[in-house]
């Protein structure tokens, strides 16, 4: 197997070494995949929902898929609900708002979808909105259009990192930043 270049960050208390892939020539990130790291998903879940314990707000929203372990564990320390917000449309959420974006990792657009179910549960509310890396924004912008779309109000934004132009990122409730690696 390919030997990879890393990035070793620590991250509520824990140390990770990340693995840096391409995203574009010239341009390299170090990934953050929580997705069966049952650790640094508790121990991040714990320390932004300690960070956020001031902050006014009634559901956690996130975009699927790698931050939903995190939006589920946030959401039994907080005892309040989450939404997650698909990118593939199934029928059975009916007559759902939609929303465009194209992220750093993915690099072709991307539709977000809100359930009509989770629509009537967001009519009103106020909403932390939930990723676990905020790069170029793109997935934070068309979370905000939704809840905009549903009337609901974004109270506060967290991540467990955000990444590169870090003056961008001074309002987000977040663990640690992310450097790009730039040739
Ligand atoms: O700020 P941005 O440039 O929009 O990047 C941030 C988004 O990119 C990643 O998701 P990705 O699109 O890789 O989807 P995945 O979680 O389904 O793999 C990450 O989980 C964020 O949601
Ligand atoms: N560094 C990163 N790791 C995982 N997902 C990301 N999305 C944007 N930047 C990312």
């Amino acid at each position: 197997m390919v030997e990879r270049e890393t990035y070793a960050i620590e991250l509520a208390g824990l140390r990770r070494e990340l693995p840096l892939f391409e995203v574009k020539p010239g341009l390299k990130i170090a990934i953050l995949n929580i997705l069966g790291d049952t650790p640094l998903v508790e121990a991040c879940a714990e320390a932004l929902a300690h960070q956020s314990r001031d902050r006014d707000f009634d559901v956690i929203v996130t975009a699927e898929s790698k931050s939903i372990p995190l939006a589920y564990a946030m959401s039994v320390r907080l005892n309040k609900p989450y939404v997650v917000l698909r990118k593939v449309y199934k029928f059975y959420m009916g007559e759902a708002l939609k929303a465009q974006t194209l992220s750093i990792t993915t690099g072709e657009p991307q539709t977000l979808y809100l359930d009509e179910k989770d629509h009537r549960l967001l009519r009103g509310k106020k909403v932390m909105i939930l990723d676990d890396v905020i790069s170029t924004g793109s997935t934070l912008e068309g979370m905000r259009s939704l809840m905009e779309q549903a009337g609901a109000t974004v109270t506060v934004e967290a991540a467990i990192c955000t990444e590169g132009d870090l003056a961008r990122w001074n309002g987000i409730v977040a663990l640690a930043h992310l450097p790009l690696f730039e040739e």
